[in-house]
């Protein structure tokens, strides 16, 4: 569709290890469309992170095609899909997005590799951290963790935002502050798809896609 800024089709994804193969995805489809939030559950093992994972083109589908706002990322060189992620894509890792030694507004322009859209200050104004602009990421709480790690992930104004349990281990009203902001986000026009367990997570979305053993549940 026109206003799906996300896309893909029959993704598949095998992983062998030794004589064992596990079939992590097997044929799911999915869209987000413009200013929609769509959450992704399922249980342990029902292949949400490869999912995500082959979304960001971090990693490749062995079957199937992604596009962002059209361009496609599957199965293109890696240069071609970093350039697709800088341009069009904003990640939000479990295992954090930023580089460890650099201070939150260098992580910041590190990204927006001097096209900066907005200033540091201004995308660290929208998240309440401003005042924490030349802390190191391990300077800073988890909650102030996470809302760094949006504001980085944001700042390439990105048309998709992806997240893997964004609010982690965040207590109940860091939790609310922090899906605010991506609700917020997504009216301003992006699509996003999160990746989660917590209930306070889907209830911000517009939409849920269950995961079961790889495939969508009907
Ligand atoms: N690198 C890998 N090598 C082999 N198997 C893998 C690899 N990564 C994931 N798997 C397997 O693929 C399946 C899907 O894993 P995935 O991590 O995508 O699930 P998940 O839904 O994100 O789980 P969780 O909620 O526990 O994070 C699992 O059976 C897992 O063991």
């Amino acid at each position: 569709m026109a206003d799906d800024v996300l896309w893909c089709r029959d993704l598949y994804r095998f992983y062998r290890s030794g004589d064992e193969e596990t079939l992590a995805l097997r044929g799911v489809s999915l869209s987000v469309a413009r200013g929609e939030v769509v959450a992704v559950v399922g249980p342990s093992g029902s292949g949400k992170s490869t999912l995500l994972a082959c979304l960001a083109g971090l990693d490749e589908p062995d079957g199937g095609a992604v596009t962002l706002s059209g361009e496609r990322i599957s199965h293109r060189p890696e240069a071609e899909r970093a350039r697709v992620r800088s341009r069009r894509l904003g990640v939000v890792l479990q295992s954090g997005n930023l580089i460890t030694h650099l201070s939150v507004s260098a992580n910041i322009r590190l990204v927006q590799k001097g096209t900066e859209l907005q200033t540091p200050d201004q995308l660290l104004e929208q998240v309440g951290l401003r005042a924490r602009a030349a802390a190191l990421p391990r300077e800073l709480s988890g909650g102030e963790l996470a809302r760094a790690g949006l504001a980085v992930a944001l700042s390439n104004n990105p048309d998709v935002l992806l997240a893997d349990e964004p609010t982690g281990e965040l207590d109940g009203q860091t939790e609310q502050l922090v899906l605010d902001l991506i609700r917020a986000r997504a009216y301003d026009g992006r699509g996003v798809l999160l990746v989660t367990h917590s209930a306070a997570v889907t209830e911000i979305a517009d939409r849920v896609i269950a995961l079961s053993d790889g495939r969508v549940a009907a």
